[in-house]
């Protein structure tokens, strides 16, 4: 997940080790990674496995597709989203080549400057309580977008191709996310633009590079702990060898499929507060492997700090009062965020 607005940190933040770091070494998980037992163990049982559905866009059905794909799983897979594979191998090649760099020279993009946890910039969980477990991960995190927001000086220019890529990425996101944010609507009964003029054209979107490096001890860390996005919608291209993602459904963890070059869709709790519940921000989590290292790239769409938003009031009706009071986006992301890293949700706080 991102992080809060910049602070102070405490130096056991920002002078951790990164991840990487610990696993190229063969160090097995440090206390502070360890899941506990009672909480959630990662593999106690062997997770089921399932193909997340897929929504064909474009085509007479989709807005019955993302419906039921939306109101089972709260995510979908889409394969014919016209981005060439190519383009997205040469994505995921930026990627891994970006975290293969020596340590120092991802250090020039860190996300501490001057002492200070900053949002942006390639980095790990910040530590904000006592006996926080960390997530077994390394990232970079960028704004895209609004464009004149983005901060150059963090965008990394080894490999030299990954600016070009992830502003070429970001315009294809973009527009593809408001495709299916039409359909969407449609397929609650709203106006198809109900969500994309609530966003406006230069809503933001950060992009979250993941690294999970593999884990000599896997059943006792997460690659990312059980959480739902703070998104409207989320798009995910996950790693083209390694699974890891795990969506709780109907109480179960279930380790999801995808087709190859697909492109994975989960609302997040924005869209379940507009939705007024209609759909639910689902539960997801990353497990880590033994022996092989995974990334994904994750584009976190949503509505701008600034902006107020709450249940459409076409989805409020006798049969199905308010559910959400109407929150500013910048409150409830404070509030996420605080949450998050103790491994709770925050939609609660929203909820009448
Ligand atoms: O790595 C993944 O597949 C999921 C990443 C994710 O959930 C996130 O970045 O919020
Ligand atoms: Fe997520």
């Amino acid at each position: 997940m991102d992080a809060p607005m910049s602070r102070v940190v405490k130096s056991m933040s920002t002078e951790r080790k990164m991840v990487q770091e610990r696993s190229e070494a063969g160090e097995a998980p440090p206390i502070e990674y360890i899941v506990k037992e009672s909480q959630c163990p990662p593999n106690a049982q062997p997770p089921l496995t399932a193909p997340l559905p897929v929504v064909h866009l474009g085509q007479p059905d989709e807005a019955e597709e993302i419906k039921t794909a939306l109101q089972s799983w709260g995510m979908f897979q889409v394969i014919d989203h016209g981005m060439p594979p190519s383009f997205l191998d040469e994505l995921g090649d930026v990627a891994r080549a970006f975290f293969k760099l020596p340590v120092e020279e991802k250090q020039k993009y860190s996300n501490i400057r001057d002492g200070k946890f900053g949002i942006e910039g390639y980095g790990n969980d910040e530590v904000i309580a006592e006996g926080q477990i960390l997530d077994w991960t390394d990232r970079l995190f960028l704004l895209v977008q609004p464009e004149d927001q983005r901060k150059l000086e963090l965008w990394p220019t080894n490999p030299n191709s990954l600016r070009d890529v992830l502003h070429e990425y970001t315009r294809k996101t973009k527009k593809l996310v408001k495709n299916v944010l039409k359909t969407t609507a449609k397929s609650l009964e709203l106006s198809e633009d109900f969500f994309i003029s609530h966003l406006g054209d230069k809503f933001s979107i950060f992009a979250r590079f993941n690294y999970y490096p593999c884990c000599l001890k896997p059943d006792l860390v997460l690659g990312l702990k059980p959480h739902s996005d703070r998104t409207l919608i989320t798009v995910i291209l996950p790693d083209k060898d390694v699974e890891g993602l795990q969506v709780m459904k109907d109480g179960e963890w279930i380790k999801v499929t995808t087709s190859p070059h697909a492109l994975i869709f989960n609302i997040g709790d924005q869209m379940e507060i507009m939705s007024n519940g209609m759909f639910k921000s689902p539960v997801h989590r990353v497990v880590t492997s033994p022996d092989k290292d995974r990334i994904s790239i994750a584009m976190l769409c949503a509505n701008l700090p600034e902006k107020v938003i709450g249940p459409a009031d076409e989805l409020v009706n006798d049969m199905r009062p308010r559910m959400y009071k109407n929150v500013k986006v910048k409150d409830y992301t404070e509030v996420f965020f605080q949450r998050f890293y103790q491994g709770k949700r925050a939609i609660d706080w929203a909820q009448f």
